[in-house]
């Protein structure tokens, strides 16, 4: 699904009128409707809403939400908030099909600012996509005064943020609950800054025309569950271990065999058809009884020394994971090292201790020649020392994250809330799935085995590293309906991997 800027949503927007065809007035209904929709399913229980507009068509989709939530029953106010005397015409036309029904509270600089309370539900319907320049004056005071309530609901994008571009530390901007936007997500709601502004956020769908969704150009996307479910590759009937890859995880030391632990069991449950740990010596009792799945391939030292590899010992790998439980150490650079001269064609992954390794003045001269569409997976802190840098806020660290994968020719997973995968091309996408409840030690150990056994499955990388982020996140999204945000461990998401597995296929054969 693609995220575009606030000026395609207008192109696409005045797209949609000109060539379904539909009315603004019209389009604008249809919007406000299928708010009003979600929101009475949300809200059956509460009877007394108040409804804040501003001069716009946000502020227009609000007055059609208070005259469709009247007509159903429930007790609305409305305030028009009007800075100046310029209004829009389709929210002039509905003030007008509102006077009938509730009469505005109308309010101008000169007016006495209304109070609002913890227990009021506020709809904010004050400024969208629209909005141009930080909130000031009147606009700036009412959202103070709307953030006293508990409960605000955002008509398609709380007020006062920008859709797509930075806003100031100081900047106003509405603390919503929930925000209900329409058809497609916006850029802001991708980053962590933004969190506390928009809550909970939800789509729906207002029948944009596909034509111009399809026409925008963008590089940001978020991977939704149903271009997720495409990626995951049928079986053959006639497929036997040897067809669904093997895989080698470099990873575990002394103190660490957990980590190595955890990301070969995910390689395991995620259709590899062979897994070779390589790890210290002295796991090898605890790895064959904890996995038997798997192959043990010792190394000779307490922390891992085996730093040469030849193309002989490579060869019958279909893909490489590296890193979960290493240390920092320049053995690990020369174990990176013989492995890109040595296995160069085999898809490489480099998560954890291998990222801190590259991270190093040393390290960092090997960036260049880590073969194309390698995948690393730092969380926000090993990529910021990747780069030996830091960011102002969230949109530079998209820009930093974007020219390093570039620059690199390498995947980047950003692990986070919504995960963000930048390719090569200069895409950047989203994840949709996952929970707080994953912030936990271990989980990204469990997304290195993931991505190592798609890898070695013949996934083309940005597929292994997108899909492979979505899986991590639904067997966490699973986990938590039983083990909650507080109690849940790394080992929750890999037993969960079966179920995030048989909700896809089910997916799949439904859409067949
Ligand atoms: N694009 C779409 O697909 C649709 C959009 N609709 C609604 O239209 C909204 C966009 O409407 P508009 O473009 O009219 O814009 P807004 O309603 O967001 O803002 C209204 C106007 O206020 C002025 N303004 C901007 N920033 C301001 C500030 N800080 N202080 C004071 N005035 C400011 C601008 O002149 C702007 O055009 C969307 O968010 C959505 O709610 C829906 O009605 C229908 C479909
Ligand atoms: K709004």
């Amino acid at each position: 699904m693609k995220i575009v800027s606030a000026t395609q949503i207008r192109e696409i927007d005045e797209y949609t009128i000109n060539h379904e065809p539909v009315t603004s007035i019209d389009l604008m209904e249809r919007a406000a409707t299928a708010f009003s929709s979600w929101f009475m399913q949300h809200y059956s229980n509460i009877k007394r809403i108040k409804i804040v507009c501003g001069p716009g068509n946000n502020g227009g989709d609000g007055l059609v939400i208070a005259r469709i939530l009247y007509s159903y029953g429930y007790k609305v106010e409305v305030y028009t908030i009007l800075p100046t005397a310029k209004t829009s015409k389709d929210f002039d036309i509905n003030l007008q099909r509102l006077s009938s029904l509730i009469s505005e509270q109308r309010i101008t600089p000169n007016s006495k600012l209304p109070q609002f309370h913890t227990e009021d539900i506020l709809i904010d319907a004050l400024f969208g996509s629209g909005l141009n320049r930080p909130l000031a004056g009147l606009a700036a005071d009412i959202v103070q005064a709307m953030n006293q309530a508990k409960t605000i609901i955002a008509v398609d994008i709380p007020s006062g943020l920008f859709t797509d571009t930075n806003n100031s530390k100081e900047d106003v901007i509405i603390k919503a609950t929930q925000t209900i936007a329409f058809q497609l997500p916006k850029l802001a709601f991708m980053l962590p800054q933004n969190a506390d502004f928009i809550g909970d956020w939800h789509l729906v769908d207002i029948g944009l025309h596909p034509t111009a969704i399809a026409q925008a150009s963008t590089n940001y996307f978020y991977t939704h569950t149903r271009k997720a479910i495409t990626y995951l590759k049928k079986r053959s009937k006639f497929s036997h271990k040897g067809t669904n890859g093997h895989a080698l995880l470099i990873a575990g030391s002394y103190g660490m065999m957990g980590a190595a632990i955890l990301s070969a069991r995910a390689c395991l449950r995620s259709g590899v058809g062979k897994l070779t740990l390589h790890a210290p010596k002295h796991a090898n009792d605890l790895v064959q009884s904890n996995i038997p799945e798997a192959l043990f391939s010792a190394d000779d030292n307490k922390y891992l020394s085996t730093t040469e590899w030849t193309e002989d010992q490579l060869k019958s790998y279909s893909a490489i994971g590296l890193g979960p439980g290493l240390s920092i150490d320049t053995k690990i650079l020369s174990l990176i090292h013989s492995i890109i001269e040595h296995g160069s064609s085999i898809p490489l992954i480099i998560d954890a201790d291998g990222i801190n390794n590259l991270s190093t003045p040393e390290g960092r001269d090997l960036l260049d020649k880590l073969p194309e569409n390698t995948i690393i997976t730092p969380h926000p802190k090993e990529f910021q020392k990747l780069l030996n840098r830091s960011w102002q806020n969230d949109y530079e660290k998209l820009d930093l994250l974007r020219e390093f994968s570039v620059k690199y020719q390498v995947i980047v997973c950003l692990k986070g809330a919504h995960t963000a995968v930048a390719l090569p091309d200069g895409s950047i996408h989203f994840n949709s799935t996952g929970n707080p409840g994953m912030a936990t030690g271990g989980s990204g150990d469990v997304l290195t085995g993931i991505i190592t056994a798609l890898l070695a499955q013949k996934y083309n990388p940005a597929h292994a590293a997108i899909f492979g982020v979505y899986l991590h996140g639904l067997a966490g999204d699973i986990a938590v309906k039983e083990k909650s945000i507080y109690s849940m461990v790394a080992s929750d998401l890999t037993d969960n991997l079966p179920k995030a597995f048989l909700e896809i296929t089910a997916l799949q054969t439904q859409n067949s």
